[in-house]
């Protein structure tokens, strides 16, 4: 009877296995068959996203003048609201909290993955899926392995030959699942940083009225637009795959262990994590802090790196080398310093994280499994197996008998089969441990990576934030059609005050102070609104009034840093004017008729030349691109033209042609840099041509035959210098005192005007050379008597000798 209820008890427990392998693969199989079909939904879906995307492109996007997408800049205005100014700095530490939540979420939600149907969003439910099809397959793997240990143990061949058949069949979805993973997570980083670095683009370098790329008060933009974003990117496509991942490991591996450990097995190890996961949480350093100040030292140290490429020269006249050398390896051992700090502080957390998943949390799992093998569990299921046995007594009866003569092999079996099963569980939920124990160490690593991504989170989004919050620059428009009062071909500048913008980020602004600046052609609620002029800025010019008609040159002058290039950067639209009655109109660019093309209203020739990355003939062209030349239907004969009238005809041979690329900074002296910038403003031939001290290098007779060209060409000239010799160019005088008060003086050229404001002689630096040039010459003709004189006796004298 003993024997019956073995041998019915054993062949009870194999036929058990054998169902309970074979359900624990059937989810497998579902699964597997489930990914393909949603492989091929994805790639449906996929397909039909990027025909959505291209349609509603034309909506989301425009074109702008180079044939490039662009984000509109309505678009962009209503992000705005997204990217409130952080709070002041010292509240604005990065960690996992609701701000970091808010900002990620503006992030993600408005840049990188816009809407639901982006790419985006399935490549995420590919990489996803992918993630649960490998925790699944890691139980199946642990699972297996137990099974094949276990056939080993029993010395079963054929079971252990279908063991590793099977083995072999789960590493071909395993391998593809992996390289799977990888490849998606490596597509939607780069897809991520596309998003940002176009969207960052299209704000940055916006064009006129806003500016954003000369006003942005951020240090080392570069850094942020760069290597920031690359590194948040990554770290966020990361981070999906390295949280989402270890918590459904977390998840499976703890539901299968907890059908062997039981209720109070399962309690204890809820109890263990939780323990654990307070002990870790003490321990984390400020990863995110630590890895905002990384960034920042990387981006003082990368800009110093730009500037010694960019200035070599200035550097190399000054022999400046081993200064530059200090300068850089200062910045780079600040950062290594810090660099070093962060991983000191690692290695103290990395021993408690090691410490407590690898060996705390083993020990615990040991533990835990112990208490089923060795204690009550296994006793009990077999007596209630034993019970059941016996109800089946009467179907295996002949088996039975067929077993009778083997008891004693039987007996060797059954006891074989104990040790294999005990083997199978353990090997089993070993493995099942160790994986815990991994996704454990990668969640506690995720840990550390959120707090990193904290830190990147709140760089980026300071970036985009200040972007967004910028002050408005009042817009230069089009004349109202029929007004009298305004002309499309003046500059006016009304009670306008001159002041040092405030530099402050989005979030030292308190209240961003605007002036009243009223436009032609805008409906009033589009106005800027009026405020009080920042008290921050300093002022430069007070309640500066003019009106310039085509054809009426002004020359600016005064003696240095008086806020002359400032009144410049007023009438580019550089600088807001200032002042409670504030009014500024420029010129509209309109169609010349004579040129048969559009005429700019302004082109600044600004005093240190640029030269941008191209050819010869884009630096001639710049902004235009060469395509946008060549579609005009201009010719390279009239570039030639231009060239000449610049006196640098010679150019295109000496370089090899149009189409020569160099690095113009380098290869161009600095005063064929300015004649080349004189060329550009011959090219474009706008109405008004505003000349920062931009031919301080070129030769006395060269400048003037520019000058009269210009003129010729119908391009009233604005130029800022200290050389009288121009001022016979211009019919107007502009005079910045530069005596503290913002005061000026305004006078007509070879006219004494009534109504024009008096010339104070006594304090304008030109008119005083006027007067000492004068003096001078009044002196020397004085003498014009006395040397007539005595030419006439060395004559005589000339005279007498020869005789
Ligand atoms: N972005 C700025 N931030 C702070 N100060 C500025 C800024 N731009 C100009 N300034 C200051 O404003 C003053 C006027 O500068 P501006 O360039 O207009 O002088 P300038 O009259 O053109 O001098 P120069 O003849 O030497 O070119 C200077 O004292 C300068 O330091």
């Amino acid at each position: 009877m003993v024997a019956f209820s073995k041998i019915t008890r054993d062949r009870t427990e194999q036929i058990a296995h054998l169902l309970k392998s074979s359900s624990s693969r059937r989810p497998l199989y579902i699964l597997l068959v489930a990914l393909l079909v949603v492989r091929g939904a994805i790639i449906h879906k996929l397909k039909d996203s990027r025909l959505q995307e291209s349609k509603s492109k034309d909506k989301a996007s425009e074109t702008n003048a180079f044939g490039l997408r662009t984000i509109p800049q309505s678009r962009l205005a209503a992000d705005a609201r997204h990217f409130p100014p952080l709070p002041p700095a010292a509240s604005s530490k990065p960690n996992i909290d609701y701000a970091f939540a808010r900002q990620l979420a503006a992030i993600v939600f408005r840049v990188a993955i816009p809407k639901w149907y982006s790419r985006e969003s399935f490549i995420l439910l590919a990489h996803s899926l992918f993630l649960v099809m490998r925790t699944v397959l890691s139980v199946a793997v642990a699972r297996l392995d137990g099974r094949i240990v276990r056939d080993l143990v029993r010395a079963d061949k054929a079971g252990f030959a279908r063991g590793l058949g099977l083995w072999f069949a789960l590493a071909v979805p395993s391998i593809y699942t992996n390289s799977m993973i990888r490849h998606l997570q490596s597509v939607l980083a780069i897809r991520f940083r596309t998003r940002l670095t176009r969207y960052i683009h299209d704000l940055y370098l916006s064009s006129a009225p806003n500016y954003r790329y000369y006003r942005v008060p951020l240090e080392g933009v570069d850094q942020y637009i760069t290597a920031d974003v690359e590194a948040w990117a990554d770290s966020i496509a990361g981070i999906y795959g390295n949280l989402l991942k270890p918590t459904l490991d977390m998840l499976l591996f703890t539901s299968q262990l907890a059908q062997e450990l039981g209720f109070r097995g399962t309690v204890l190890l809820f109890v263990n994590y939780y323990i654990t996961g307070k002990i870790l949480r003490a321990a984390t350093p400020a990863f995110g802090k630590l890895a905002a100040v990384e960034a920042r030292l990387e981006g003082e140290y990368r800009t110093g790196v730009g500037r010694v490429g960019r200035e070599g020269e200035e550097i190399a006249f000054y022999d400046g080398g081993s200064r530059e050398r200090d300068i850089l390896t200062k910045a780079y051992l600040k950062l290594v310093k810090h660099v070093n700090s962060i991983y000191k502080i690692r290695i103290a957390y990395e021993w408690t994280e090691d410490f407590v998943i690898k060996y705390l949390w083993s020990a615990a799992g040991y533990g835990l499994i112990a208490v089923p093998l060795l204690i009550t569990r296994k006793r009990k299921e077999a007596e209630a197996k034993q019970k059941e046995m016996e109800k089946m007594v009467t179907e295996v009866v002949d088996e039975v008998i067929d077993h009778v003569a083997g008891e004693d092999e039987v007996r060797q079996d059954g006891s074989d089969d104990v040790v294999a099963g005990r083997t199978e569980t353990y090997i089993s939920n070993r493995r099942l441990l160790l994986s815990l124990a991994d996704a454990g160490g990668r969640l506690m690593f995720a840990y550390k990576d959120v707090l990193e991504l904290a830190g990147l989170t709140t760089r980026l989004y300071t970036l985009l934030s200040e972007l967004h919050n910028l002050p408005p620059l009042p817009k230069s428009t089009l004349p109202v059609d029929g007004d009298a009062h305004v002309d499309s071909d003046s500059f006016t500048l009304s009670h306008v005050d001159v002041r040092i913008p405030y530099l402050g980020t989005a979030s030292d602004r308190d209240t961003p102070a605007e002036p009243k600046v009223i436009v032609s052609g805008e409906d009033d609620d589009e106005k800027s609104v009026s405020s009080e002029p920042d008290e921050n800025a300093l002022l430069l010019v007070r309640d500066l009034s003019l009106h310039l008609r085509r054809g009426e040159h002004l020359m600016i002058t005064g003696s240095n840093g008086v806020g002359k290039t400032a009144v410049a950067r007023v009438l580019a639209g550089l600088w807001a004017p200032s002042g409670p009655l504030a009014e500024l109109r420029r010129p509209a660019p309109s169609h010349d008729v004579n040129l048969e093309r559009e005429r700019p209203g302004v082109f600044v020739v600004p005093q240190r030349a640029y030269h941008p990355t191209g050819t010869l003939l884009g630096q001639v062209v710049y902004p235009h691109t060469v395509a946008q030349f060549y579609e005009s239907g201009r010719s390279e004969e009239e570039i030639q033209d231009i060239l000449e009238s610049v006196f640098l005809g010679y150019l295109v041979g000496r370089e090899g042609g149009w189409d020569v690329t160099k690095e113009w900074r380098d290869v161009l002296s600095g005063g064929e840099k300015q004649r080349m910038a004189m060329a550009r403003v011959f090219y474009h031939c706008p109405k008004f041509a505003i000349l920062d001290e931009c031919t301080s290098a070129v030769s006395g007779d060269v400048e003037g035959q520019m000058y009269e060209h210009a003129k010729l060409m119908g391009i009233t000239l604005i130029t800022i210098s200290l050389r009288p010799s121009l001022t016979k160019y211009h019919n107007n005088l502009l005079t910045l005192t530069g005596d503290g008060t913002g005061s000026w003086m305004f006078s007509r050229i070879g006219e004494n005007e009534p109504g024009s404001p008096k010339i104070d002689r006594s304090r304008s630096p030109v008119v005083d050379r006027f007067s000492e040039e004068i003096k001078s010459l009044e002196k020397k003709l004085s003498q014009a008597e006395q040397w007539q004189t005595r030419v006439k006796e060395l004559e005589g004298m000339l005279h007498k000798t020869d005789a």
